[in-house]
């Protein structure tokens, strides 16, 4: 038997994406992608889909409505797969045991529960949502429990390994693909279905639990690494060495590589994976290694917190009553997600200081950044925010008549703006803040800006030229 159809639970970052292209690369396959929420699936069945990601757009269009579908209607879903992905949200728990740290699995356990309600013939359930390590066990035990008479199920774990902002490339051109389990028909079932575009050398088949722990140690370990270089930064700041130039000249050494070396102002997606990895550690008594990792996080706090206190005490220690450009609100690039994202915290701290905040990101919808800013865990009163925080339609329209600039993502188009024109239109002197290191430091200082960046001393600007009498007319 070959899979005829396929169910995807969760029409999120991960669903929607794969899906999209698993419906593309195999036009023999019924892909059906469910939600819970209807008003995600109408968008994704709209114009406008719910998350913007290079590429996407052109990839649904192409297969929508021929062997591509976005429905609420899960009971049929279900009912019709062979395979079934579950790919819900695994947020960190804000409540009980674990608090703060572990990974909420009750969207897991849901989606396991429709599936053993549901479910009237054989299925091949595969995790992709980022789990703790045994948690496919948890799955299995739920659809055991209730199990119907001749009903089997083969549980796999198949983990994501794509970044958002590439998504696309990322899982056309995926570096592997990795599928954990023990039953080797439903191994091959799924390999089946990837091998319509990724070599089959590139197909990694382990066991259920080094497939669930890869994914958290991966991320792990691309945290690892930003963490590693942004602690440089601060020594490259307090001595005169330039990141920059430290990072290509280690990552030119093959057996460190290049990649993932960019100092910034902190990262995001990865902090739940990690605060869980943490978690798992803890309760498997092993407290040394929980601690190695959890100074990976540590350490992405510090640098959030250093950049921000930096721009407080580059504005003469005070940004009460003062006005602020905050640009780019996605956690990087070429996303319109916030989630985790550092500018959240950069326009807290401000607003706790008694700023007030102009903020333009292309992407990011205006309601999304007052939902970040007014959430209880960031604000008392979401009143105060709407009135501290007006939301631009553009760069210029957001730094004008303001006192600096904090660049808190690295979107392309900050680059190439014109900031001789911005310096014009700022508050005497200007400040601005380069929380990516994208921009060209030099012609800042030339117009007379103050700037300041991550992992490099600047000098001061030129000063504007003296009075002389020659200057009077
Ligand atoms: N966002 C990313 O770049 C990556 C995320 N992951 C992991 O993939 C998982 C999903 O992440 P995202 O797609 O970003 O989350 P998301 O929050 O964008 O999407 C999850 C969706 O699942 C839906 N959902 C929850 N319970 C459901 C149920 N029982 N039936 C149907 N739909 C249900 C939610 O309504 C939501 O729309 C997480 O475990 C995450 O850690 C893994 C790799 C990359
Ligand atoms: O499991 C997940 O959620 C995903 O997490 C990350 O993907 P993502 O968070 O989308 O984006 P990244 O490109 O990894 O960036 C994460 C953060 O680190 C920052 N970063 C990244 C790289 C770098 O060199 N420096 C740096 O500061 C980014 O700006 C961003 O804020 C991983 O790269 C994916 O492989 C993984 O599937």
């Amino acid at each position: 038997m070959s899979i005829k159809n396929i169910c995807c639970l969760g029409a999120g970052y991960v669903g929607g994406p794969t899906c999209s292209v698993i419906a593309w690369k195999c036009p023999d396959i019924k892909v059906t992608v469910v939600d819970l929420s209807v008003e995600r699936i109408a968008q994704w069945n709209s114009e406008k889909l719910p998350i913007y990601e290079p590429l996407l757009d052109d990839v649904v269009k192409e297969c929508r409505g021929k062997n591509l579908f976005f429905t609420n209607d899960i009971k049929t879903a279900i009912l019709e797969a062979d395979l079934i992905f579950i790919s819900v949200n695994t947020p960190t728990k804000t409540f009980g045991n674990g608090k703060g740290r572990a990974a909420d699995l009750k969207y897991v356990e849901g989606a396991a529960r429709m599936i053993a309600d549901i479910a009237q013939s054989d299925k091949i359930v595969v995790e992709k949502s980022t789990v703790p390590v045994r948690a496919a066990e948890s799955i299995q035990n739920i659809l055991y429990a209730n199990n119907k008479p001749g009903v089997t199920y083969h549980i796999l774990s198949n983990p994501e390994f794509l970044a958002e902002g590439t998504a696309i490339n990322d899982l056309l051109y995926a570096d592997r693909v990795l599928i954990g389990g023990e039953n080797s028909g439903a191994i091959e079932q799924l390999c089946k279905i990837y091998e319509h575009w990724i070599p089959r050398k590139n197909i990694l088949t382990t066991n259920t639990w080094s497939s669930e722990l890869s994914k958290l140690a991966a991320n792990a370990m691309l945290a690892q690494r930003v963490s590693s270089i942004n602690s440089l930064s601060a020594v490259c700041e307090a001595t005169g060495a330039d990141v920059s130039e430290v990072a290509r000249a280690v990552g030119l050494d093959s057996r460190i590589g290049s990649k993932f070396l960019q100092a910034s102002i902190g990262g995001s997606c990865f902090q739940k994976d990690i605060l869980n990895l943490v978690y798992i550690c803890e309760c498997l008594n092993l407290p040394e290694v929980a601690a190695y990792w959890q100074q990976v996080i540590d350490m992405n706090e510090y640098q959030k917190s250093r950049f921000t206190a930096k721009v407080v005490q580059a504005l003469f220690n005070t940004v009460s009553g003062k006005n602020i450009a905050l640009l780019g609100f996605a956690f990087k690039k070429n996303t319109g997600d916030t989630r985790e994202s550092p500018a959240i915290y950069v326009a807290k701290t401000l607003l706790d200081e008694g700023a007030t905040l102009n903020i333009y990101d292309p992407k990011v919808e205006e309601s999304q950044i007052f939902k970040d800013l007014t959430h209880p865990s960031i604000c008392e009163s979401p009143e105060q925010v709407r009135k501290t925080v007006k939301v631009c339609e553009d760069a210029y329209s957001a730094t004008k008549g303001t006192h600096a600039i904090v660049v808190c993502t690295e979107w392309d188009e900050f680059m190439v703006l014109d900031y001789k024109k911005i310096y014009d239109g700022m508050m005497k002197p200007a400040f601005i803040f380069d929380g990516r290191k994208i921009l060209d430091h030099e012609k800042l200082l030339e117009y007379g800006f103050h700037v300041q960046t991550i992992g490099k001393q600047l000098r001061k600007p030129t000063p504007p030229p003296r009075m002389t009498n020659n200057h009077h007319v």
